[in-house]
């Protein structure tokens, strides 16, 4: 029997920079034919356009929680994938921003991939800088996907102060784990892919039943109490607590007035993400980051043939924003030259 497939899961909360470690990966040197399995929350599929490297298999599942709704698609792909004649030699999921990883982990531990599939690790991808602001059911969320983790990236140091870098030591830096600080996710490799050290048996032990009651219980079998501790914890599909909205526009945009438009959208509204077509930018797709309220847009790959369409997918809290308000918002970004 062919050896299983090793696999590596990537969480983190939206925006953290898991595609950004995807993309990493993907672009160095594995030497391993490696597959892609990418869950994003959104209407359309942006993380896939996202990603840039090397692969020898992309394989979206279905929009959702992978938690949640999507988990009969996830369960048809592994199977398709390890029965595939070009079976990869490893295979990395990103879930996405909203999804706990554990719901995965336990999938792969179903019984017809045993011997087919093995977890390697499971890297849950912190945004140093927005980590401690996040507060109700999405501190909780972010505190599970954590609680999954075998290596956590404490990402983007490069923009966190020294207090919110020092501040998550103190409080998730238990012994054992193992906890890199990254500036957009650079680690060596050999760190976090073929590591051979996640223990399923620990999260077995102190996880899915324990995370069904009030606190958060982690590896080291502790009790980390905290202000979050008021939000009961039942699982409540993260699709009831999150919401999308897709935007699509023929028309270019003017770049200021995007950005002056995303300086108002409503704290609510976690993350943005999506090509952009820009008047100042006529022959390139223009990348657009939001993650709280900094917001990133860059020069991407010139546009192929085809229409020119902006497409951003916004993602914020059940009933945290007014669609027809957004719809005003951006419509009025139409740069003033195309409007009669
Ligand atoms: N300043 C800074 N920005 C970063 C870093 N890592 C990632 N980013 C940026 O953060 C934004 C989100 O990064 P992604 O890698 O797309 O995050 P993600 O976790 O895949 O996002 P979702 O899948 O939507 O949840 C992008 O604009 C990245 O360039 C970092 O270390 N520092």
């Amino acid at each position: 029997m062919a050896t299983p497939i090793p696999v590596t899961i990537v969480s983190g909360f939206l925006g953290s920079g898991k595609t950004t470690l995807l993309n990493r990966i993907l672009n160095s040197d594995t030497g391993m034919r490696v597959a892609v399995m990418v869950n994003d929350f959104g209407a359309i599929n942006i993380d896939s356009e996202l990603i840039v490297g090397q692969t020898d298999a992309m394989i979206n599942l279905a929009n959702g929680c992978i938690c949640c709704t999507v988990e009969s698609d996830l369960i048809e792909q592994l199977s398709r994938l390890i029965n595939s004649p070009n079976r990869p030699e490893y295979l990395i999921i990103e879930a996405s921003g909203v999804s706990n990883p554990a719901k995965i982990v336990s999938t792969l531990r179903y019984p017809q991939f045993a011997n087919r599939l093995s977890i390697d690790s499971t890297i849950t991808v912190v945004d140093a800088d927005q980590f401690a602001d996040l507060e109700g059911d999405m501190a909780q969320l972010a505190m599970e996907q954590l609680d999954v983790a075998d290596i956590v990236l404490l990402n983007k140091t490069d923009i966190a102060s020294p207090e919110q870098i020092a501040a998550f030591r103190t409080r998730w830096g238990y012994p054992g784990i193992r906890l890199y600080e990254t500036n957009h996710c650079d680690v060596p490799l050999s760190l976090v892919l073929g590591t051979g050290h996640f223990d399923a048996h620990d999260l077995e032990e102190n996880s899915l039943e324990q995370r069904q009651q009030p606190c958060v219980l982690h590896h080291d079998g502790h009790h980390h109490c905290d202000e979050h501790c008021h939000v009961g914890y039942h699982h409540e599909a993260h699709d009831q607590l999150f919401e999308t909205w897709y935007w699509e526009c023929e028309q270019p945009l003017s770049l200021s007035l995007l950005r002056s438009a995303l300086a108002t959208l409503p704290t609510t509204i976690y993350r943005a993400k999506g090509f952009c077509q820009l008047a100042e930018l006529p022959d390139h797709c223009a990348v657009l980051h939001l993650v709280g309220s900094r917001h990133d847009i860059h020069p991407g790959e010139p546009w192929r043939n085809g229409p020119r369409t902006t497409r951003l997918v916004f993602i914020g809290t059940r009933g945290g924003f007014d669609r027809e308000a957004l719809e005003q918002t951006f419509s009025v970004c139409i740069a003033q030259s195309e409007v009669a």
